[in-house]
Formats: C-alpha cells, structure tokens, sequence
C-alpha cells in the first residue's frame, strides 16, 4: 500500500489523510498505522488538533521504502506470495514433515527455483527482487568477513542478479567476479545492475549440476546449499572441489545454527518450511566441505541476515 513511501515523502499526516491517499478506510488504516508504532516501525505525536499524526523510524526508513539502497520490499512481497501461504499449512508440514509448495501454492516440482520459473515473467522477477533486496542488504557483511587479499578472481556459483558479486568487487578492489546462474536468470539480471556498472563483474549463464565451472581462485555458495537435497549438495561440492586447484577457496554464506540448533529463529523458521534441503550449524557445514577435501573453514557470525565461512582446497 505504500504508506512508508507515502510517509517518507509527507511525514506528519494524520490517519484519515494516510486512508485518503492509499484509498482505503479510515479505521483499518488507524488499526494499521497504531500496529506499525508497536512494532517500532512508525512513530507518532499528537498533532495540531490533538489527534495522532504519523512519521517513519529510522528501520522502516532503512527497510522498507521501495527506493531505499537497502530495501526488503522484494523479499517482503515474496513472503507475502510464498512464505505466508506456506506457514498457513503449517499443521499439515509438522504432520507429515514434508514441504507444503504444492498444496499451498499449487507448485508441482517442489522446487522453488523451478517452480517460480514456470509461472511467467512477473513470478521469476518477483523471485529475483527477493534475492537481490536480501544480498544487498547483507552482501557487504559476507564480503567482508574475510580478508580475501590472495585472491584474485572469484566466481559466485547461482549468483542470480549479482548483488553479491558488486559488493565483493566494492570491498575488494583488484577482485573480479564472475556471476554463474541459470540462463533464466542471467537474461533478466540486467535489470538489477547498478547504474554505475563495474566491468570487474561479468555474468556468465549455466548449469551448475551440468555444465564446467567458471576458473576462479575463490567459489562464492550464498543460500545454496541449505535449499538442496543432500545427493545435490554432494554432487554440487565434488563438482567445486574438481573445478579447485590446491590452495582455492570456497566461501560459503547461509545461516549458521547455532551448536545446539537453538537458535537463530530465522534458520530454525526456514526449517520448518520443510523444503528439499535442511539449516546446518557451522560445524556441520565443515564437515560437509573436509568431505569434499576443503580444509582450514573458518566460520563468522556477521550479525548480519547471513553468516560466512571460507576454506581452501587442500
Ligand atoms: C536462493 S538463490 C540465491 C541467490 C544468491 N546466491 C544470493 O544469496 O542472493 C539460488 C540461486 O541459485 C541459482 N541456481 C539454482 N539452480 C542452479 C543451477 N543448477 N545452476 C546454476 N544456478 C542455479 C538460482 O537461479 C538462484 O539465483
């Protein structure tokens, strides 16, 4: 409804002027607006004729304005399609501990990706708005987690609009990166690039399960492997592990659970949207990557919507 955009551009109005603009009513538009003040995500004072006047917070200002640099409006909207029918059947998941896609959304492969890419343009953009709000908002805390000083190239596997990959080359000057994804998405990724477009970016469209791999010094894995069922994510790490020479790193960023899965909600909640994949801790994913002869794994906890860990090829 864009009340935040509308706020951000006349803070200060009353809820029956908020109602007005975005044509809706009055008392389900106070309702609204009262709710976002609990939630810390507006404020309000009283006004010239006493009555409650509304303005942003500094979150909704950083979050939540369509135009802002680190906007989630996209990944909002696509909780708003996917996430929100599927947590309705949540019952139905915990019962049979299996994802709901295709009861819930009507979805048939069970693969978000897949799925997304059969429902037309506007479905694949809305997928890619959602990665892109996500990356940007945290890319710049996975890119910088490490000093990643000895490496040169970097290839960021399902790299999608290549959010991340600008960050890595912001962060790191003299690092280039080369963003691998499916051919769907690297048509349409144009569209998300910055205005001021950096040539050390460059995107090349493929399978990752069929096609070579990119040459790198450094493979980039960002909220990979966590959606794969297991076979997958071993057919994909023996696949890097092939493409490294000794010395290669992998970074790998997903949300780390904590040692005794008792947190963070945001892995656990993932969880139990009960897709093909599963939330590992950190240590988990260190095994998975000495299995496939990476060694040295480092995990960090950014304090960002994404954790990181680098290893080297042995
Ligand atoms: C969950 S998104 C993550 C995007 C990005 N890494 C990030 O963290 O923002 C998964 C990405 O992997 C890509 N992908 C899925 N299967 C792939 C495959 N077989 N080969 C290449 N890319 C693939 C998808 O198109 C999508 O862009």
């Amino acid at each position: 409804m864009c009340v935040f955009d509308l706020l951000h551009s006349r803070p200060g109005l009353e809820a029956a002027q908020v109602a007005r603009e975005v044509g809706a009513s009055v008392r389900g538009t106070e309702c609204l607006l009262e709710a976002c003040v609990s939630l810390g995500l507006l404020r309000s004072k009283e006004g010239r004729c006493q009555r409650p006047v509304f303005e942003n917070t500094d979150l909704s200002a950083r979050f939540l304005l369509t135009d802002a640099p680190r906007s989630l409006r996209g990944h909002i909207a696509r909780c708003d399609d996917t996430a929100w029918p599927l947590f309705s059947r949540l019952d139905g998941a915990v019962r049979e501990g299996a994802g709901q896609r295709q009861k819930a959304l009507g979805e048939t492969s069970g693969d978000t990706l897949q799925d997304a890419f059969h429902n037309g343009q506007e479905d694949k953009l809305g997928f890619m708005n959602a990665m892109h709000s996500v990356a940007k908002v945290t890319g710049r805390a996975v890119a910088t987690a490490f000093d990643l000083s000895r490496f040169k190239t970097a290839c960021d596997l399902g790299g999608c609009t290549g959010a991340m990959a600008y960050e890595f080359t912001r962060a790191h000057p003299g690092f280039s990166v080369t963003v691998f994804d499916l051919p769907a998405v690297i048509e349409l990724s144009e569209r998300f690039h910055p205005l001021h477009t950096d040539n050390r970016v460059s995107f090349v469209a493929g399978d990752f399960f069929e096609d070579e791999l990119p040459k790198a010094d450094l493979y980039v894995l960002a909220r990979i492997l966590h959606d794969l069922p297991e076979e997958k994510v071993h057919i994909l790490l023996s696949k890097i592990s092939a493409a490294c020479t000794p010395g290669c790193g992998l970074l790998l960023s997903e949300i780390f659970l904590a040692a005794a899965r008792g947190g963070p909600a945001r892995g656990l909640l993932q969880a139990l949207s009960l897709g093909e994949g599963r939330q590992r801790s950190a240590a988990e994913y260190a095994l998975l990557l000495e299995s496939h002869g990476f060694v040295a794994a480092r995990g960090v906890h950014t304090g960002d919507l994404l954790d990181a860990m680098l290893c080297l090829k042995a």
